[in-house]
């Protein structure tokens, strides 16, 4: 087995002579759910079409499962599964008869229906009229038709854009068992950092057009300190007074601040700092960062931790 089932070298990308991708190198383990973030416009289907070939750049250095994507691009796509975004579906035949159209055009075998059917939990529905299908079904059998073909990597594009939770939980719990119980490299793009942090094992996090961060979510924890989220009687106040004192803010909302702290005595200091200056302090808390955190540290300071 291959170390990487994706690896991208010096990626990059431009329309029009407008670059919006910089030097990428990506190295997606094989076996992970590889979470690939990133603000709106950051890069992220065009990175995915590049990698399934949809579109071409001169630069292009691309190895999936270990095969250069240039010399064996069809041996490639016919072990990739592949969503971008929602599924196009007939909604006037049923799910099994959804399937069979793709499982016709690929030339697959019949047993692989059921089998499809049954890992996306959707054998009970599947001759129901797509039509009847919520949106969450109509992903789950958007990634069936993905996986006629056993593919070993499944590249999804924002698989849970417009789901509300319980979809947008179903779409995890089914990409946690694809990983886990089938054994599938899962690469899925998202803005959603809440819902990534739930499921990935790897991430990237990408911000026009250049890799900000790549490697684990304990690796990407260990990257950043403490976070102290505070709530006071004037927010703003002590936002102005923290920021004048030089501590690191992050988006913490307009209820509480959250704040990047050293250690312990530097909580202290920053009690007094508020209290001498009138502000009152209702809660304080410190904890780890969360993905939110560190993507808005990332995105917004980029250099705070190459600086480290
Ligand atoms: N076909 C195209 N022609 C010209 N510019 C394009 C084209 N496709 C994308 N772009 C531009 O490339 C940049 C990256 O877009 P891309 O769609 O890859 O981002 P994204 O991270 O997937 O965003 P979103 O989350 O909104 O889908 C954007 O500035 C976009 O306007």
């Amino acid at each position: 087995m291959v170390p990487f089932s994706i690896e991208t070298h010096h990626l990059s990308h431009a329309f029009h002579n407008r670059p919006v991708l910089h030097d990428l190198n990506l190295q997606v383990p094989t076996g992970s759910i590889f979470g690939f973030l990133g603000p709106n416009g950051s890069g992220k289907t065009t990175t995915i079409r590049l990698l399934l070939g949809l579109i071409r750049s001169p630069s292009t250095a691309i190895r999936l499962m270990g095969k250069d994507s240039r010399t064996h691009r069809l041996e490639i796509l016919s072990r990739i599964g592949a969503l971008i975004e929602s599924p196009a579906l007939y909604n006037h035949l049923s799910g099994r008869d959804n399937l069979e159209v793709i499982r016709l055009a690929r030339q697959v075998d019949q047993k692989q229906i059921d089998r499809v059917l049954g890992m996306v939990q959707l054998t009970g529905d599947a001759q129901q009229k797509v039509r009847a299908y919520s949106l969450g079904m109509r992903q789950r059998l958007g990634i069936a038709m993905a996986l006629l073909g056993d593919p070993h990597l499944l590249i999804l594009d924002e698989p849970t854009n417009g789901l509300d939770p319980a979809g947008i939980r179903e779409i995890r719990e089914l990409l946690i068992e694809l990983s886990q119980r089938h054994g599938k490299t899962v690469f899925v793009s998202s803005h959603l950092l809440g819902e990534m942090e739930k499921m990935a094992t790897h991430l990237a996090i990408l911000n026009e057009g250049h890799l900000l961060f790549q490697g684990t979510m304990a690796q990407l924890q260990h990257l950043q300190l403490p976070v102290l989220s505070l709530e006071t009687d004037h927010n703003a106040t002590a936002r102005a007074l923290l920021q004048r004192a030089g501590y690191q803010l992050l988006d913490g909302g307009t209820e509480q601040l959250t704040v990047s702290v050293k250690d312990r005595p530097q909580i202290g200091a920053i009690n007094r700092l508020l209290l001498d200056q009138g502000v009152s302090i209702y809660k304080l808390h410190m904890h780890q960062p969360t993905l939110e955190d560190l993507f808005f540290t990332l995105t917004s300071h980029p250099k705070t931790l190459e600086n480290r």
